[in-house]
């Protein structure tokens, strides 16, 4: 498998781990190469989506590889030069020995042979054995720096292009995900290779320039030949290399699962699972069933190239040998001499070997093209939320965030998730919300965020719609524990300090969130405290790497890292708390509320929790049910209003009654 069909290199652990591995968080699955979590994603495959295979108008062919072309020159001019002028040599060098040599056979056939006339002939050689030695290794290390360099600056831009996606529109979605994966292979040599083939094909011009001048010299009617041999030769590869990249297309969904179900066979996250429920088998034949498909569809493609160049070989070799025939005739009639024999073998050799090496050039060419096709359109994606061209800078808040009669779903072909919600958090107060699984309370926050729109209604900051706001400048003022929060393989510190960035390397604002969060205590007897790092992935388990060793946090220690990390914006406007305590001990349930408690007071505040003791004295409660707040009031009101929050409450406090009943 070459690196653009390599599905994943990545084969380590998730550099961020979405928090709640077991929990329903309703995401949608995504089992993406170095991506999501894969026990998240056990809920099925990729998706939909990757549409048809692509295929590049001449037009956007040319555009692509002048792109390309530009960000190799800007990665290393003098790489790109040094390229050129090997594959000047490279070309040169056999038509030079094929014409020196024939000098010597010449020489030493005709009358007066001596050495000194001929010893220039044989320096010259010399000095083109010694170039023809060098010049593929000097090549192979310009080609490979040069794609090095390119990897840099195209990853640099592709990933600043991903950044600037200011929602999650695009980033959850598959067809997307399959793009960006494919755009990342195009990344990694995708424009290296572009150059690198454009002087190869620039190579094999020369050399077949080079040997079919020399071969009009012998015999027109040769070089005609081996000129009409080029068409089907080219025609063959273009159609090849073609149905490769749709190959490497449609079969990426393929190879995707096929490494999800490997990774699900391997990870410590889902191992309990695979053992407890007996899931090895399972999932070893679903990723050998993935495996299989995507087997058979390279065998196909790859039993094409094989016909199709086991028929461009023997069309080779028939020209070869009838020529051969041809020439032999002519010096055994005296019309050709030894000279001339050996430059026909040498330039049919030569011609036929460049041809192939120029047409396979052309066809990773073709194919670097179709990937850099990837490339292109992800880092020419849209933003995937309207954003105003003078977008307002959010201000402090002052009287409160509304929303009014937002209606969402995540698509056009989805179910609505919210219908018309209308609600409000008046600054400096505290509003909870509840609601069964899947009511839509994350979906609601990710509108907060505005990490996507309402499409129907609109969400104010102060009265000020959010899409008229500066997503960035927005979040700026928005703290956050997502329900999925972020577990990231950094040291406990960073972890934290990861809320706000400007925290980085400030450890007492790190430690007085911590404090806040009351994770404090547990951090420090942590083997390095706030420096302990909070993985395994890079041990790698030699003497004196130790430092590197990390820890597993238990869920209920990673929460509370997650919190500190939303309490170190101390000074946001509005802070959401997505199912905070869910994964603690009642102790610690109990201190992180009366923590937030403290922190609420006077500040802007969104809690969901399913623990409805955790709600009740919030100033607000609002029971989110079919899209809509079905209820809305203080808790002794909505008890008494024998609504659903009443029977959810009833359930919940009958639940503790019972178990403490004699
Ligand atoms: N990215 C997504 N794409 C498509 N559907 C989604 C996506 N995220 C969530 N959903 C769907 O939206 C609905 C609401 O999900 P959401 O996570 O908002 O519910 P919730 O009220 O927070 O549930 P819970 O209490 O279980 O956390 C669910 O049916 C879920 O399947």
């Amino acid at each position: 498998m070459n690196a653009a069909q390599d599905p994943a290199p990545d084969g380590g652990g998730n550099p961020v781990r979405g928090s709640g591995a077991s929990r329903s968080t309703g995401e949608a699955p995504s089992p993406v190469p170095g991506g999501g979590n894969p026990v998240r994603g056990a809920g099925g495959g990729a998706g939909g989506g990757a549409g048809a295979s692509p295929a590049l108008g001449v037009r956007t062919g040319l555009g692509h590889a002048r792109r390309a072309a530009a960000l190799a020159w800007t990665s290393g001019r003098g790489h790109v030069v040094g390229q050129v002028v090997l594959a000047c040599a490279a070309g040169l060098v056999p038509v030079l020995t094929a014409w020196f040599t024939k000098l010597v056979l010449d020489g030493l056939t005709g009358p007066g042979a001596t050495v000194s006339a001929l010893l220039p002939y044989a320096v010259a050689l010399l000095v083109l054995g010694a170039l023809a030695g060098t010049v593929p290794h000097l090549a192979g290390y310009a080609e490979a720096e040069l794609e090095r360099r390119v990897n840099l600056l195209a990853r640099d831009r592709l990933y600043t292009a991903v950044n600037r996606l200011p929602g999650l529109v695009r980033l959850e979605n598959p067809g997307f995900q399959d793009r960006l994966h494919l755009a990342e292979q195009a990344s990694r040599s995708g424009p290296g290779r572009l150059v690198t083939s454009a002087l190869g094909l620039a190579q094999a011009g020369i050399v077949i320039g080079g040997f079919l001048a020399t071969l009009m010299t012998v015999s027109p009617v040769a070089a005609g030949l081996v000129l009409l041999a080029v068409v089907p030769l080219v025609r063959v590869h273009l159609d090849l290399s073609r149905e490769q990249a749709a190959m490497l297309w449609s079969t990426g969904h393929g190879q995707r699962r096929e490494l999800f179900f490997a990774r699900l066979l391997s990870m410590p996250h889902a191992a309990k699972e695979v053992r407890l429920f007996g899931l090895g088998d399972f999932f070893r034949d679903r990723m050998l069933a993935e495996l299989r498909a995507v087997s058979a569809e390279q065998r196909r493609v790859g039993l094409r190239q094989l016909r199709g160049q086991g028929a461009l070989a023997l069309l080779a070799a028939a020209i070869a040998g009838a020529g051969l025939v041809w020439i032999i005739g002519e010096a055994v009639a005296g019309r050709a001499t030894v000279g001339d024999l050996s430059v026909f073998v040498a330039a049919v050799a030569g011609t036929q070997g460049a041809l192939a090496a120029g047409v396979r050039r052309l066809a990773a060419a073709h194919q670097s093209l179709l990937l850099f096709d990837h490339y292109e359109a992800v880092r020419g994606a849209e933003p995937d939320l309207s954003l105003p061209s003078h977008p307002m800078a959010a201000s402090a808040l002052g009287h409160g965030v509304e929303l009014r009669d937002v209606w969402f779903r995540y698509g056009p072909e989805q179910p609505w998730i919210l219908r018309g919600v209308t609600l409000s958090i008046p600054f400096g107060r505290s509003l909870a919300l509840v609601g069964l699984n899947g009511a839509g309370k994350s979906t609601l926050v990710k509108l907060l965020c505005r990490f996507h729109d309402p499409e129907r209604g609109s969400i104010l900051w102060d009265g000020v719609d959010l899409r008229d706001l500066d997503p960035a400048a927005l979040r700026e003022r928005v703290g956050a524990v997502f329900q999925d929060f972020g577990e990231y393989d950094l040291s406990v510190a960073e972890n934290i300090a990861v809320g706000d960035l400007s925290a980085l390397g400030d450890h007492p604002r790190v430690e007085a969130a911590a404090v806040r969060a009351g994770a404090d205590a547990m951090i420090r007897r942590l083997p390095h405290g706030y420096d302990t790092l909070l993985t395994k992935v890079f041990f790698r388990g030699s003497a004196g790497d130790e430092e590197q060793a990390g820890v597993t946090l238990s869920g209920g220690q990673w929460q509370r890292v997650a919190l500190a990390r939303a309490l170190l914006r101390d000074r946001c406007d509005l802070m959401i708390l997505d199912e905070p305590s869910s994964g603690l001990d009642p102790h610690a349930e109990h201190e992180v509320h009366t923590i937030l408690r403290e922190h609420r007071t006077g500040r802007t505040t969104l809690l969901i929790s399913h623990r409805l003791s955790a709600v009740r004295d919030a100033d607000a409660i609002a029971v989110l049910a079919d899209g809509r707040i079905a209820e809305l009031g203080g808790h002794d009101e909505l008890v008494r209003a024998g609504g659903r929050y009443a029977e959810l409450f009833e359930i919940q406090a009958r639940g503790y009654a019972t178990a403490v009943a004699p």
